[in-house]
């Protein structure tokens, strides 16, 4: 996909887009090679290579890092994980979540975890699900205003096996606010099936908090 469809497609909405302030334009392509690294980690994840193949890897691997090394920045202003506008961030550590529909107050989306994320027997890890709801729910929870949060705490209940490779739907949604905390829940469904559920707590910084 490139960087334009990614653009167009149904990912966030204009609120998500008010609310969440500018993004880093970056290179063009940019999206299209966080896919291709999404693909690459699920292919070596699946793949049983010979020796050859590992050698190859590793050196063409080595070479790509000594190139991207000195262009290292600070965070401010990194592109990886800062492309709001692309459907994942641009970033490939949590699934790449798409947004359907979002307001201020709740979101849905869908999501599809590759091999990468493989815990064991056709099952996602179970370190993946807290990953993809921290995700969802922080962003929710700073989408609403200009006054940042950071999770204190996430509560996950595994209901059922997450299954890799299918496409699963995720909701999330302010339960309540309360002074400074902003306490927040989600649910993951394959189909009829819930997944995971989430509770987290959602604590606005004060200024000057890192
Ligand atoms: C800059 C933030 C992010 C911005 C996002 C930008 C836009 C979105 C774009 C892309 C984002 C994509 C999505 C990813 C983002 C997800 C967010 C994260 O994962 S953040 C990383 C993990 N979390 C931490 O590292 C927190 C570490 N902990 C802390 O910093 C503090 O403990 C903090 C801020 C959570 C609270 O500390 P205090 O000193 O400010 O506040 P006190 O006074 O302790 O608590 C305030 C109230 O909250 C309750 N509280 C605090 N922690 C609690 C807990 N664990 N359980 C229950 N209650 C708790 C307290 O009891 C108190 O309640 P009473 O006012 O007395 O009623």
């Amino acid at each position: 996909m490139s960087d334009e469809e990614h653009a167009s497609a149904p990912h966030w909405s204009e609120t998500w887009r008010g609310v969440e302030g500018q993004v880093p334009a970056g290179p063009a392509g940019y999206g299209a090679m966080i896919d291709t690294l999404r693909t690459f980690l699920d292919d070596v994840a699946a793949a049983s290579p010979d020796e050859a193949i590992v050698a190859a890897l590793t050196q063409d691997m080595a070479g790509w890092s000594s190139k991207l090394r000195p262009l290292a920045v600070p965070e401010a202003e990194r592109i990886f994980a800062h492309r709001r506008d692309l459907p994942g961030r641009g970033q490939t550590m949590s699934p790449q979540l798409f947004i359907d529909e979002a307001s201020a107050e709740s979101v849905r989306g869908h999501v599809t975890f590759g091999d990468y994320y493989l815990g064991g027997n056709g099952a996602v890890h179970g370190g993946a699900i807290p990953l993809l709801f921290d995700e969802i729910l922080g962003r929710l929870s700073n989408a609403g205003t200009q006054k940042r949060s950071r999770t204190a705490f996430l509560h996950v209940d595994f209901r059922s096996i997450t299954p890799i490779g299918k496409r699963l739907q995720i909701r999330g949604w302010f339960e309540y606010e309360e002074g400074r905390k902003r306490l927040l829940k989600a649910d993951l469904r394959d189909g009829d099936t819930l997944c995971a559920e989430a509770e987290g707590l959602f604590v606005e910084l004060r200024p000057g908090q890192p």
